[in-house]
């Protein structure tokens, strides 16, 4: 099976059409306000307007109230909504409960120790990703989207009763190497397809999906 790709962090028409273009199966759009990667209400609903049938459109959240959400989908038909911050097993069976949509659950990992309590997710989560976990030191960290990865041994040979996507510090020149070392059937990359935080390269996103899809 064909590796799929998302692209995180679309904000602007040129991203967009050039993730459709080389074929990524998901396209991210960030409701973070303290993102390079925010979209406002308004230009989410203008760009999802673009997406093609088939791409799934993901909203990426970071521990919101469900009025935030149910803002953001009377305007934005999301299809799936990634939960990036530390939202418990109790928030994730709610909000899949209160808005029927698909849910992506984010884990942060550094060690093994991140994948103790993972089990209990397979009951609410629809899909798993795992991300690098933001560095305590670095000033301005965000939850996610820090250009980091972790070791992709930690992955390999472990399997959940839900997909999962692959994140964290994927570019064109690791991602042949992550795909084989963690066997992620998706992988899920933002700052490794910009020019500069918040600035997406169509160049990169074209050359990234290639390499990914053809494993
Ligand atoms: O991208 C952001 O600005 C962001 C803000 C808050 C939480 C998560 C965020 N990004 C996560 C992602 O873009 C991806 O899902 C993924 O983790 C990849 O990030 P990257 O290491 O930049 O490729």
């Amino acid at each position: 099976m064909q590796t799929e790709v998302k692209i995180c962090g679309i904000n602007s028409n040129e991203a967009l059409h050039s993730a459709q273009q080389a074929g990524a199966d998901y396209l991210g759009f960030v409701f973070f306000p303290k993102s390079p990667r925010h979209v406002s209400l308004d230009q989410a609903s203008a760009l999802t307007r673009q997406v093609k049938p088939g791409i799934k459109k993901v909203g990426l959240l970071v521990d919101v109230s469900d009025d935030e959400i149910r803002q953001i989908l009377t305007q934005i038909p999301l299809d799936i909504l990634q939960l990036h911050g530390e939202e418990s097993l109790e928030r994730v069976a709610e909000i899949k409960r209160t808005f029927g949509l698909e849910v992506m659950k984010v884990f942060k990992v550094s060690d093994k120790k991140d994948f103790e309590n993972i089990t209990p997710f397979e009951e609410v989560a629809d899909r798993f990703l795992f991300d690098a976990k933001p560095p305590k030191g670095l000033k301005n960290a965000l939850p996610g989207g820090n250009a980091i990865s972790f070791d992709w041994r930690l992955l390999s040979g472990r399997s959940w009763r839900r997909p999962w996507m692959l994140a964290g510090g994927l570019h064109c020149d690791n991602i042949k190497e992550a795909l084989k070392i963690s066997g992620a059937q998706a992988v899920d990359v933002s700052s490794g397809v910009e020019e500069s935080p918040g600035v997406k390269s169509s160049e990169k996103i074209e050359r990234f999906t290639a390499l990914a899809k053809r494993v």
